[in-house]
């Protein structure tokens, strides 16, 4: 399901991996967030094998691949507040650390609506905040730009370049090549339908 790959990824890298429906995006970004094992080869994180069971791996790797399950009594906030919780955030700063990750995807209106109530962009948007207020040192996405307007769009190009400011990393599956090419620093390209 895979093309042989190799890859290393250094701090403040944002990698771009292209190529057509079926070529294996997905599976390698399970692989590389430790959600699946590969058959063949290996892969680590600072040199220690990658497990999502591994409360190591999870400190570093914050993945978006897929929906995201959500409550359907609670609301975006309520949502951002767990999230925010089980990742150690300080009850004080919580409300301005979730303010902030809203205003930057400018869904600050949307923070008291349940998620059965946003179109799927929006919710992408929700999605997106989600992993983003989640401290890490590595976003992996898989394709994050679906759903989303052109204006949304640029706007994530934005807020991941912001990311790998800080030395944070990104590796995403995209098919929007013009978004690709204004915020990647490296593309790796998967060669074709496996
Ligand atoms: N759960 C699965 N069981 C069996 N085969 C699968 C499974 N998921 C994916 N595949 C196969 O693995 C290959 C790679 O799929 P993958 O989802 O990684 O592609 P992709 O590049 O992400 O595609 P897309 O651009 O459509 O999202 C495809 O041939 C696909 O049919």
């Amino acid at each position: 399901m895979l093309p042989p790959t190799s890859m290393t990824v250094a701090p403040a890298e944002n990698v771009v991996i292209t190529g057509e429906n079926g070529s294996g995006k997905t599976t390698f970004l399970r692989v590389l967030t430790g959600n699946l094992t590969p058959s063949a080869g290996s892969i680590t994180l600072d040199g220690r094998p990658i497990d999502e069971r591994d409360p190591a791996t999870r400190r570093v790797i914050a993945p978006l691949i897929g929906p995201v399950a959500g409550y359907r009594d609670l609301t975006v906030a309520d949502h951002l507040i767990l999230i925010d919780q089980t990742w150690g955030g300080d009850r004080d700063g919580a409300g301005e650390r979730i303010a902030t990750v809203l205003e930057r995807l400018d869904i600050m209106r949307f923070g008291n609506r349940f998620l059965a109530e946003l179109s799927s962009g929006q919710r992408q948007l929700v999605e997106l905040s989600m992993v983003l207020l989640r401290p890490s040192a590595l976003l992996v996405l898989d394709e994050p730009e679906q759903r989303l307007d052109e204006g949304r769009r640029a706007l994530l190009g934005e807020v991941l370049r912001e990311r790998v400011a800080t030395g944070a990393s990104v590796v995403w599956a995209c098919h929007d090549r013009a978004l690709a090419e204004a915020t990647a620093t490296r593309t790796v390209h998967f060669p074709g339908a496996q």
